[in-house]
């Protein structure tokens, strides 16, 4: 039977995580949390995944490079240095990395896709998303996901229409620009959604998590099938075959 580590055990999604192993009769490996040893773990597991904190990503993914053992990482707030140190180890070891686990986020995102390819740039797009109190990273990886497929909806790379700050005298809105706004507060398990908007008229497309679960059992989901994948850098997509 296929085993999961999991990186960041103890944490909120670490918890839901091994709730959902134990009710789907999956095989825990372990769990390593801070101060932990990465490797010891990743030789343990068949396959890894990390909800743990951006700054870890570098041992864990190094670790499970060296074991040969694949991970599904769902922690945010990712650099770009993190994503060529993800693209990197893929050409060795299996890696899903996602901003969000659920199916439901997964459909939205083909959602906003689908309209920002066909509307026009006089539709503007706002993207608002709000979590718990706690949370380290804005905006969610889950906005930014959602970011990137507008802006391959239109052809064009997020990082040249992005807008995240407002504050003061900002002017009037670019054409063409995706906006993001974060809002923080107390249990929020994680709201997202997308406005398209042009004069006369806008369209909502929004996901409201009510549970982690729907994140855990994505992750397990997401676990168990990358363990019999090869070399290379995955989504939640082929996991759910779209
Ligand atoms: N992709 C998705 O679907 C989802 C992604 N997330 C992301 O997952 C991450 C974790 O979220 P959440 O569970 O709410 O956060 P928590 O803070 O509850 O959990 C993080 C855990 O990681 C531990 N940790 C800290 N440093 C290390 C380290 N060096 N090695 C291993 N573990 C470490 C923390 O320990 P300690 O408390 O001692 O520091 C804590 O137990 C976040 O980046 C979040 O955005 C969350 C939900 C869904
Ligand atoms: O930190 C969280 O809680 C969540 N993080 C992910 C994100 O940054 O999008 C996914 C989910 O929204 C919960």
């Amino acid at each position: 039977m296929t085993s999961i580590g999991i990186y960041g055990s103890l944490g909120r999604m670490g918890t839901a995580i091994r709730d959902i192993l134990a009710v789907q009769g999956v095989r825990l490996a372990g769990g390593a949390d801070a101060g932990d040893d990465p490797a010891e773990l990743a030789r343990a597991a068949d396959a890894l995944v990390d909800f743990s904190t951006a700054s870890a990503l570098p041992a864990h993914l190094a670790a499970a490079r060296d074991a040969g053992t694949p991970i599904v990482i769902g922690t945010t707030g990712l650099s770009a240095a993190d994503h060529a140190l993800i693209d990197d180890a893929a050409r060795d070891i299996a890696v899903l990395q996602t901003g969000n686990t659920s199916l439901g986020v997964v459909l939205l995102t083909r959602l906003v896709r689908e309209a920002a390819t066909r509307l026009g740039a006089d539709w503007d797009i706002e993207i608002v998303e709000a979590h718990h109190r706690h949370k380290l990273d804005a905006p969610s990886g889950t906005a930014l996901m959602l970011g990137e497929a507008a802006a391959a909806g239109r052809g064009v790379s997020l990082g040249e229409v992005r807008v995240a700050d407002r504050a003061g005298l900002s002017g009037a809105r670019a054409e063409g620009t995706i906006g993001f706004a974060s809002l923080r507060g107390g249990s929020i398990v994680g709201d997202h959604s997308v406005m398209l908007a042009t004069e006369g008229e806008r369209i909502e497309l929004a996901h409201r998590a009510e549970d982690r679960a729907i994140f855990a059992r994505g992750a397990v989901r997401a676990a168990l099938w990358l363990a019999d994948q090869p070399a290379g850098r995955y989504t939640m997509d082929a996991v759910l075959g779209l």
